[in-house]
């Protein structure tokens, strides 16, 4: 938490900013909500979302992660009451629903949504994604869950959640169907809008995908017509053994979270071997670090306004927040004991992050706790915008992170304060996209995400999973039923047979 002295080499790679939001009051800062300056009380008024995109673009930022979840935070003391009375993202809106909104005052901007794949068919899930591609002109991404909290699963009609890897296969699955819907389903050139012609789609060209999976039966076409992206520009967060794999294959934006650089150099070294090992480049992955920026234009001011927010942090909130994140309920231990890890069908990144993943540190619950408290499982750089950016910068270059995926503690003063003091001071130092009209910059023609992150066009690269799906082939017809049974020897003669079909009054 202290400024690191290493001062940023010109000519380095750009920085890269995501803001991680949530359609909620309290997201990854427990207890700040109470902070007089703080307005994330105000997530039900539209207002409070047009002006953080506003504010985003403004900024440069890649795009607005949506994070969500579909339970409430149970897990400590197995109830709700300590997440409902400290607002620990409950209440809860949906995330989707904010996109057009924020999608209405940008251009650039990106929106990462949150949906939890386990709890919905893909075959509407793939249309309100479409949806969404088509209403933002290609700049929707979905942030892959399978979620991690029981009373999801609970309320959505499983006794619990499915286990742990067995989760990622589904998701697997998932994710093979929704590609042959939204790249194989219709061909580029299916709609016609052919007035004179009247043709408006050329039934030829689209194709029934005929998936038969383990899982997933969905023989037919897609809904929707091709969107700018067709797939959106995938996202995931999950560091276990399995969940590398799974991003390997799948992911292009990844969000991690980590305490130290030692911690988050090996996700990030694991996560680019993985998609190596998926047949892809390292670099066809973004990964953005959780992190919190407290500045302010001077070094003490920054340092006073730490001070100030540390003493709105919420033991209790932090611990409900770390109990449901990671599937242990911490209220069940005392503040000194030590994390030790274990396995554990939730989350597992979660609790490595304070236990195994770095073997010199050793956290106690209350450590994490307070931790937790400001920015999540996240880096928190104070300082002034010049400190803040070396800090950036050398947190950067020591875990190969592309950019950072940044936290709030006080809506939207956080994000005001990095887009007035430090995307200048980065940009002034040739590590930031440059500002609109600038040198460098790639023009107002409105890109997709995927264009504005890749710089490679509007869909998945070649190598890319989504684009090896092939459509499956139609089932076989029945075989004919065997006609032992009169009655159904009767039935089968009815198709011989022209009926008449008397009209009486329906009866109910
Ligand atoms: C930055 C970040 C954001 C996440 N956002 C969500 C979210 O919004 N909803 C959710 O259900 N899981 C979310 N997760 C959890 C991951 O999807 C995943 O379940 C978790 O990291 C555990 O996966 P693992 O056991 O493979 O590491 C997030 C994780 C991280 C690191």
């Amino acid at each position: 938490m202290s400024a690191a002295g290493t001062g940023a080499s010109p000519g380095g790679k750009p920085v890269r900013f995501n803001a991680f939001a949530m359609n909620t009051v309290g997201h990854q800062s427990p207890g700040l909500w109470t902070h007089p300056r703080d307005e994330s009380h105000r997530y039900t008024d539209p207002d409070y979302w047009i002006e953080l995109a506003r504010l985003l673009e403004r900024g440069g930022f890649d795009s607005v992660f949506l994070a969500d979840v579909l339970g409430v935070y149970d897990v400590h003391g197995g109830t709700p009451d300590a997440a409902l009375r400290h607002a620990v993202q409950v209440p809860l809106n949906d995330p989707l629903a904010l996109v057009p909104l924020m999608a209405s005052v940008t251009r650039e901007l990106g929106f990462g949504v949150t949906v939890a794949l386990t709890y919905e068919p893909p075959y509407s899930f793939a249309r309100r994604l479409s949806t969404l591609d088509h209403l933002t002109r290609g700049r929707i991404g979905w942030n892959i869950v399978t979620g991690y909290l029981d009373s999801a699963a609970r309320n959505l009609g499983q006794d619990g959640q499915r286990a742990h890897d067995e989760r990622y296969d589904l998701a697997d699955e998932y994710l093979d169907v929704v590609y042959k819907l939204w790249e194989l389903s219709w061909a580029d050139d299916a709609v016609r809008r052919d007035k004179a012609g009247r043709v408006f789609t050329d039934p030829s060209k689209v194709h029934a995908i005929h998936h038969r999976g383990t899982h997933y039966r969905v023989p037919g076409v897609h809904l929707c017509e091709p969107s700018p992206q067709r797939t959106p520009v995938l996202f995931q967060a999950g560091t276990s053994s399995r969940g590398r794999a799974f991003a390997g294959r799948h992911a292009e934006c990844i969000f991690v979270s980590g305490p130290s650089t030692a911690v988050v150099k090996g996700y990030v070294d694991g996560l680019r071997e993985a998609v190596v090992a998926a047949g892809r480049a390292p670099d066809d992955v973004l990964i953005y670090g959780q992190a919190l920026i407290i500045t302010a234009p001077t070094a003490e001011a920054a340092q006073a306004k730490f001070k100030e927010l540390e003493r709105h942090v919420d033991i209790e909130a932090a611990l409900a927040l770390l109990s449901g994140w990671t599937g242990v309920d911490f209220s069940r231990y005392p503040l000194d004991a030590t994390i030790d890890y274990l396995d554990t069908q939730a989350g597992r990144t979660a609790l490595a992050s304070f236990s195994s993943a770095d073997p010199t540190r050793r956290w106690t619950v209350g450590e994490a706790a307070a931790f937790i408290g400001l920015g999540g499982r996240g880096p928190v750089f104070v300082g002034d915008p010049a400190q803040v950016a070396d800090q950036l910068v050398a947190w950067q270059a020591a875990t190969g992170l592309d950019g950072f995926n940044l936290a709030y503690a006080l809506a939207h003063e956080t994000f005001r304060d990095v887009v007035d003091l430090v995307v200048p001071e980065l940009r002034r130092r040739g590590r930031y996209r440059p500002q609109a009209g600038e040198e460098g910059d790639a023009g107002t023609a409105p890109r997709t995400l995927r264009a504005r992150l890749f710089g490679q066009g509007d869909r998945l690269k070649p190598t890319h999973a989504g684009r090896q799906v092939r459509l499956g082939t139609p089932e076989a017809p029945e075989s004919p039923r065997p006609a032992a049974d009169p009655d159904i020897a009767g039935l089968a003669d009815l198709s011989r047979t022209s009926l008449t079909i008397p009209l009486t009054e329906p009866t109910a």
